[in-house]
Formats: C-alpha cells, sequence, structure tokens
C-alpha cells in the first residue's frame, strides 16, 4: 500500500490537494478542513472530506447519462489508507480553463453583477430581482479561475467562445444539464441546489470529460427548502452554524479584520458534522 508521501502534490487548493500517482493517474484528496468568510478555519470538521467525497462519487454516477467524468476509483489499493474514504483516483485530463458556473438563484456575485448591470455574465435579467430570487430559467455564469484567495472574475459567454464557440457552446449545454439534473434531485429531497461551480478537461481521445468534485456543499449553495423565501441572504445547508458562530459576539472574531478566525467550539463543530452527513443522506438516500 502506497503512502501519500509516494505521490508528487501537483496542486492545491484551500481544502482539496491533488497527486500525481502515474502518466495517467491523479489522486484527488478532500481535506476536513473547512473554509468560512474566504478563511480557512483553524479546526476541522471530522468525516467532511469523505462526506464530500462520496457525494461527488454520487453524482458522476447519477450525471453519467448526461457526461462522462474522471472518475477511475474510489476504492484501489494505489489509494493510501491515510486518505481512504476522501480520496479519489481520477483520470488525469487537459483542464478548461474556466470556472463553467449554473445558477437557477440570484446571489452572491450574480447578485453584486445584476445590481451594477442588470445582467450577470451578460445574460440580461428582468427588473425587480432581490437576494435569492428564483430566475425564470437556470443561466450559465462562466468565470475565469482566480489564485488561491481572489475571487474569480465572472465573463460573458461570447469572452468565453473567443477561445472556440463549439467548446464553449458544448461547456454551456453540458453545466446547465448538471446543474437541471442536480436541482432536480435536490428538490426531491426538500433541498434547493441554488447554484454551482463545475470544471471540466479533455482526455486524451479530446472527449470533453467533468473533472474536479461535482455538486457538493463546497462547491455548489445548498439552502434547505423549507423557509426559502427571496428576499433575504438564505442559511447555507451545511455552514451556517459555522457563519453564525464567527460572527456572534461569543467569538469575539471581527469579520473585517485581518485576524484569523478563532477555533470552533465543539458543538459548532459537531452540529456542522451534522449537517454534511444529513445533506449527503437526503440528497442520496444512502446512509452515510
Ligand atoms: N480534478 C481534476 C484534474 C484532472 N482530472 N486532471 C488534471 N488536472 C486536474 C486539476 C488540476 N487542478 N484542478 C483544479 C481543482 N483542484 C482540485 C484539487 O485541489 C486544487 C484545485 C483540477
Amino acid at each position: 500500500m502506497p503512502a501519500l508521501t509516494d505521490y508528487e502534490l501537483i496542486a492545491a487548493g484551500k481544502v482539496r490537494e491533488l497527486y500525481r500517482v502515474d502518466d495517467e493517474l491523479l489522486l484527488l484528496v478532500a481535506s476536513d478542513r473547512i473554509s468560512a468568510y474566504d478563511w480557512v478555519l483553524p479546526t476541522e470538521i471530522p468525516d467532511k472530506g469523505a462526506v464530500l467525497t462520496a457525494m461527488s462519487v454520487f453524482w458522476f454516477e447519477a450525471l453519467g447519462d448526461i457526461v462522462p467524468n474522471h472518475l477511475v476509483s474510489d476504492d484501489d489499493g494505489r489509494i493510501p489508507a491515510e486518505v481512504r474514504g476522501r480520496a479519489l483516483l481520477v483520470r488525469s485530463l487537459d483542464m478548461i480553463q474556466f470556472e463553467c458556473v449554473a445558477r437557477g438563484y440570484l446571489t452572491g456575485s450574480g447578485l453584486i453583477d445584476y445590481r451594477n448591470t442588470g445582467a450577470v455574465c451578460g445574460v440580461e435579467l428582468p427588473a425587480g430581482l432581490v437576494e435569492a430570487s428564483r430566475l425564470a430559467e437556470p443561466i450559465f455564469t462562466p468565470a475565469t479561475k482566480a489564485p488561491i484567495g481572489q475571487h474569480d472574475e465572472n465573463i460573458t459567454f461570447d469572452r468565453m467562445a473567443a477561445q472556440g464557440r463549439e467548446e464553449a457552446e458544448e461547456l454551456r449545454d453540458l453545466t446547465l444539464a448538471v446543474y437541471r439534473r442536480g436541482a432536480e434531485i435536490a428538490e426531491k429531497a426538500g433541498v434547493i441546489l441554488a447554484d454551482t461551480k463545475l470544471e471540466f478537461g479533455r482526455d486524451a481521445s479530446g472527449r470533453i470529460v467533468l473533472g474536479d468534485e461535482v455538486l457538493t456543499p463546497d462547491s455548489s449553495r445548498y439552502w434547505p427548502s423549507e423557509g426559502y423565501e427571496a428576499g433575504r441572504v438564505q442559511p447555507s445547508y451545511d455552514k451556517q452554524y459555522v457563519r453564525d458562530w464567527l460572527t456572534s459576539p461569543e467569538s469575539g472574531w471581527d469579520r473585517k479584520s485581518d485576524t484569523p478566525p478563532p477555533p470552533l467550539p465543539a458543538e459548532v463543530v459537531a452540529a456542522t458534522r451534522s449537517k454534511y452527513v444529513e445533506a449527503y443522506e437526503r440528497v442520496t438516500g444512502k446512509r452515510f
């Protein structure tokens, strides 16, 4: 059984790492780290990496008729014991350097763009929309990837198409199809999938393949359907306990300061772990 140190680290995000296994295979590792307010918190959430990995595995399978994916195995001798359960053996792709985002609701950077221009990524929207408004139709809102710690830059479809219209159209169609399927399955589970960010690459035969993680609470906004109401910031399905505690007087933290957030209390950690497990069990219908 190999150790993680046998593999070369080739990319690292706030909460995940990517290692090279051989010429064709990579190892995508999800940590138990959690980020909030653009900070990686000093306290881990036990099993977060495993739950989000299991969610990606579920969605790759549930989306198999829509788009091929890079997953090779979640249970293979080349996955080191120390990350077993929170790591995926994946095929190495030639990644397409765009963040492919689909939005069914208006929030985050989309809402900011809308308030400034009446559009998101050049997609004109009707007047009068507010925080968390449901859009009549989901929209494709691509972005260019930003370095860690910076926000991706929303771009128009035409700007993306300047690098190849056919490819941009295929990425748009795939992204919207994945979002619609995800939103449909999540809705049956009493969960709103507000938006999601996908990454695609090309395999050795030139086929467009879904990479990265898919439809996880880290790459998507999940809201409880119960209590949904446009006009206010919706509670995050998985991170609301963390956000509420960090912004409460109890934490002693000032979000506007440049100081790192404090460690989380055990009860916030436990409640947050439960929300990740609950999201997985409701959406997949499987026990974690
Ligand atoms: N997935 C995938 C993948 C692949 N299958 N083949 C080649 N490259 C990549 C790749 C390289 N970087 N990223 C961005 C997402 N990373 C995730 C880990 O953490 C760092 C960010 C994806």
